[in-house]
């Protein structure tokens, strides 16, 4: 039977799938939509979900729900807008994560707390630009009170799996793995993970004013160990699989978790509520009408249309 191709309430939270998290099992499924955004349209359709407590949840596959997506071309800022357009003002992201780390092994998760940017300017990172300027703060990337939930569910995790928080994650370019003395350059700087997927996409969410979270699950060693074969998709893709089941765990267990009314305001999005509207520096009179049209299907509230 298909699925609606329309919900009419609003979504607050959403949930973004990436390696080995194609779709999301366990939740009734109660609409598939098909949003076109200014960006284009995103990596898949938006599938909205209900968690136990009826509560809805939107998912996007962030390479396709085929995979067909490198890192390079994950349409981010469709995908980070279309979300936006029903409402979401929190994100969960998943994260395969190479460790370069020997305490965090593989099928390990990690809360990361920073970022060390080694993408190469190809992936188109901005909402603000083409007849606007913004700038947003970007000092602390992730919701750190989104990340203490997650970490207060490390119990939902089976096989021994532990959930280490406070790293820096490192977001190379890729589709290509590193070279070994990358990764203990890496390590050098204090990289502890390392991803080709958190950027642009949390750094979207933060102009979008939608607090983000992401649950990296270490699948490999990278290559920093010279006395190991260094990573490799097999070796991701084994792990993958446990972590997935994992991941199914947590993500039960974090639904119940966050709909408690102590939550609301992480759900809300409170503390980024109005940051884009100050980020704005362009003077109103001079917003380009075509950046205006964009704005508006982003801030609807603060960019009326004429
Ligand atoms: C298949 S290994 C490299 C690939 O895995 C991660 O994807 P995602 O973050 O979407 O799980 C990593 O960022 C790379 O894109
Ligand atoms: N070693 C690695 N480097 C970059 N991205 C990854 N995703 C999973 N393992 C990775």
């Amino acid at each position: 039977m298909s699925l609606p191709d329309t919900y009419d309430g609003t979504v607050g939270l959403a949930i973004i799938g990436g390696t080995g998290i194609s779709r999301l099992d366990g939740f009734k499924t109660v609409a598939s939509l098909t949003i076109t955004t200014p960006w284009g349209t995103p990596s898949s359709p938006v599938v909205i979900l209900e968690a136990p407590s009826g509560a809805p949840v939107a998912f996007i596959a962030r390479h396709g729900v085929n995979h067909q997506y490198t890192p390079s071309e994950v349409p981010a800022r469709a995908n980070i807008a279309a979300l936006r357009s029903i409402g979401v003002r929190a994100i969960i992201a998943f994260s395969a994560v190479g460790s370069l780390r020997e305490e965090i092994p593989p099928r390990d998760f990690v809360v990361p707390s920073q970022i060390i940017d080694r993408t190469k300017g190809v992936r188109p990172a901005t909402f603000f630009e083409g007849g606007v300027v913004g700038h947003v703060g970007f000092s602390d990337p992730f919701d750190a009170q989104i990340g203490r939930i997650i970490k207060s569910c490390e119990g939902a995790l089976v096989g021994g799996s532990k959930i280490h928080e406070g790293k820096t994650l490192v977001c190379m370019e890729g589709p290509q793995f590193s070279t070994r003395a990358e990764s203990k350059l890496y390590r050098a700087w204090g990289g502890d993970i390392i991803n080709m997927s958190v950027l642009p996409e949390s750094k979207l969410a933060r102009e979008a004013e939608i607090a983000y979270a992401m649950i990296c699950m270490a699948t490999d060693y990278d290559c920093f160990r010279d006395d190991a074969p260094p990573v490799n998709v097999p070796e991701v893709l084994a792990h993958m699989k446990a972590n997935a089941t994992n991941a199914q765990h947590l993500v039960g267990h974090l639904l119940e978790e966050l709909v408690k009314e102590e939550h609301v305001d992480v759900l809300a999005g409170a503390t980024l509520k109005e940051s884009a509207k100050w980020a704005i520096t362009t003077s109103p009179a001079g917003i380009s009408p075509e950046a205006k049209q964009r704005l508006n299907f982003l801030f609807p509230d603060y960019f009326p249309l004429d």
